[in-house]
């Protein structure tokens, strides 16, 4: 079957049969080999092979779900952080950067490696390799553990979620651990009781008490906003396009991708990314993308390395804008070291969410109802 149906598949039977339990139970972690509360389509949405506002639009126009609000809520939490991120991304520059960290090395192996005094941070570890997912509490309970109990830095966490998570996104993962560490929303850090985890975990875990040390995280440099982002549209400017794997939208690019002369998607090796990414995410990765490109006749994969050799004679290339993260720090580096003009296409209803998260979340989700309201109007001109 492939990814596209896999992901409609999920989507389906998600909103006709679980998200009316959504709310009720989705704190719940019953385990990776149990029936699972939530929808489990974060893999899907990283990529866009569903995206965000098409699951919005299903949830208020095809399945008319009356009882969604939560499920809609944890979508938006998503276009939040994308959001907040693309307003002030000098936190993924400083959270590349940032190199110079002091910890136990050999505690830290031990972490990664699933061998702590914790059998249940332990019990994680596993799962997140063999599955390459994490219910959402567990990755709170687990960015917990790794920066309050085992008192390692967050920003080696989050490198560790990138390296195995399928659906490893700069801003959701970033901003999650900061988020859990109380860089986010300053001094709130995430802490959590061992009874919180037996009753969540459906008595998984049974912990007689959760020892934290007194940590202080904090953010020595001020982070300024920046709108250069919103200066973009959806427009083709050139004759030529750039896309990268995790924006793979049949549904809005069908129409627009065969309009170019030539479409180029580029999947980054392990050699070009800050962030080294596991065999299994790079296989997923790929799988994707190989199964896009047989929508199309004039869309082709290229080795990252061979762009120079592409675009020689072109000096104006179009790119679906990937977001703040690896790929457009990639691109980015490219249009310097080659003098070459970047336009960035992006979606309006990314344009129009993301200016509402300059803020907290509660200020964010006041402007819901207009975010729908575009979503809706914007679905109606397709
Ligand atoms: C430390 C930490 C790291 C995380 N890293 C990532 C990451 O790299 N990529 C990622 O997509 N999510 C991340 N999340 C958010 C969340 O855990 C996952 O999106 C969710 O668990 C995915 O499972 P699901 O699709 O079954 O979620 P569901 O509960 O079914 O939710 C549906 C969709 O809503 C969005 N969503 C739900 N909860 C959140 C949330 N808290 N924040 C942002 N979006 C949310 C996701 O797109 C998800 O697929 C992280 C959370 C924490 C605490």
């Amino acid at each position: 079957m492939s990814f596209l149906l896999k992901a409609q598949n999920t989507w389906e039977n998600f909103a006709k049969y679980k998200i009316n339990d959504y709310a009720k139970l989705r704190n719940f972690d019953f385990g990776p080999n149990n029936e699972s509360s939530v929808s489990k389509l974060s893999p899907f949405i990283t990529h866009r092979i569903l995206s965000e506002y098409e699951l919005i639009h299903d949830i208020k126009s095809k399945y008319k779900i009356k009882n969604s609000t939560k499920f809609v809520e944890e979508i938006f939490w998503r276009v939040y952080w994308k959001g907040w991120m693309e307003n002030r991304p000098k936190v993924w520059r400083n959270f590349i950067s940032e190199n110079n960290l002091d910890f136990d090395y050999e505690l830290y192996e031990s972490a990664i490696n699933g061998n702590t005094e914790l059998d249940y941070f332990n019990s994680w570890v596993h799962e997140l390799k063999q599955y390459n997912y994490l219910h959402n509490h567990t990755r709170m309970w687990f960015a917990s553990t790794w920066i309050f109990n085992l008192g390692l830095p967050w920003q080696l966490g989050a490198k560790f979620f990138f390296k195995y998570l399928f659906d490893g996104d700069a801003s959701s993962n970033l901003l999650s651990w900061r988020w859990v560490g109380g860089l986010q929303t300053k001094g709130k850090q995430y802490l959590f009781s061992s009874s919180n985890l037996r009753k969540f975990s459906n008595n998984r875990f049974k912990v007689e008490k959760i020892s934290n040390q007194q940590i202080f995280l904090e953010e020595s440099n001020q982070i300024p906003f920046e709108d250069e982002i919103y200066k973009n549209d959806m427009d083709p400017k050139s004759d030529n396009l750039i896309m990268f794997e995790n924006d793979l939208h049949l549904a809005t690019l069908k129409n627009l991708l065969p309009s170019y002369k030539k479409v180029f998607i580029i999947l980054l090796k392990n050699e070009q990314r800050q962030i080294k990414l596991s065999e299994s995410v790079l296989k997923f990765k790929q799988d994707l993308v190989s199964e896009f490109l047989e929508q199309f006749d004039n869309v082709e994969q290229i080795d990252p390395y061979s762009l120079e050799n592409n675009f020689k004679n072109t000096n104006e290339i179009d790119i679906i804008y990937p977001g703040v993260g690896e790929n457009y720090d990639f691109i980015t580096e490219f249009k310097n070291l080659h003098q070459k003009k970047i336009f960035n296409l992006v979606r309006d209803e990314d344009l129009f969410a993301w200016k509402f998260a300059k803020r907290g979340f509660f200020k964010f989700k006041e402007n819901i109802p207009k975010i729908n309201q575009r979503i809706l109007e914007n679905f109606s001109k397709k």
